[in-house]
């Protein structure tokens, strides 16, 4: 594997290259070119081989790359093998609808439980998952070493439910709430927008409908 920082991107479109390659089941050819992908996901062609060359050494010119190798690759760049227990806090209709998500152990999370203030809510088994009680959040924290966190409440509740988080020993935060969260120096946060998509599509499909007036 290529061991070169890459930009942000780049890391956005290698689970697109890796989703594209896992679905071709028996469809799957031994080897595999940038050029390949880049047609079936309309990219642009220079932008995957370079995005493919800053993980894999291994492509060869005319033949490209190992399609079950490059997968490997892959999944071992983007964490995919090394599975990290996570906790969602809000477990209304965005953290059920996480929590039951079955696809996110490929992706090397795996959510052990969430845990919600309204106890109606709580001590349910959810598609197989445990709704707990805010008050046992901090102990199963630390004794299952959970690393990542999962922000699902409503925005004026997420400063404190950060707060709590790290003083839980989370390191790696995932906010779902629309506000920005203060968090010491070496906490992770990736705040999440279905939002800034929605309008990145919309404006596409404006510049789309320009062009063709
Ligand atoms: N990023 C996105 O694209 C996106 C999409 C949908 C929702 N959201 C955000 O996700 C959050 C949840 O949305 P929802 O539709 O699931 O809301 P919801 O009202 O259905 O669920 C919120 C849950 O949080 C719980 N809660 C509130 N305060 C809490 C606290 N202090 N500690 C623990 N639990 C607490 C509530 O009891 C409830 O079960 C909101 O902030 C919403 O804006 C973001």
């Amino acid at each position: 594997m290529v061991n070169r920082s890459i930009s942000k991107q780049t890391l956005l479109r290698l689970p697109l290259y890796l989703n594209y390659m896992k679905q071709l089941g028996e469809n799957t050819p031994e080897h595999i070119s940038a050029t390949t992908i880049a047609e079936a996901l309309r990219l642009n062609h220079v932008v995957v081989r370079k995005d493919l060359a800053a993980v894999s050494s291994a492509g060869k010119p005319k033949v490209g790359y190992n399609t079950e190798a490059l997968i490997a690759e892959l999944e071992e760049f983007l964490g995919y093998n090394d599975v990290d227990d996570a906790i969602i806090v809000g477990a209304g209709k965005l953290g059920k609808a996480l929590l039951t998500y079955g696809g996110f152990k490929d992706c090397g999370m795996n959510i052990v439980a969430a845990f919600d203030i309204d106890e109606e809510v709580c001590e349910e088994d959810y598609s197989g998952k445990r709704i707990l009680t805010m008050d046992k959040l901090m102990d199963l924290c630390e004794r299952m070493r959970v690393r990542i966190g999962i922000i699902a409440v409503p925005a004026e509740n997420a400063q404190a439910i950060c707060n709590l988080l790290i003083e839980s020993g989370i390191l790696a935060i995932w906010n779902f709430a629309p506000v920005h969260l203060d968090v010491p120096e070496g906490i992770l946060v990736h705040n999440e927008n279905l939002a800034a998509s929605l309008a990145l599509l919309s404006k596409q499909l404006k510049e789309k409908f320009d062009a063709n007036t």
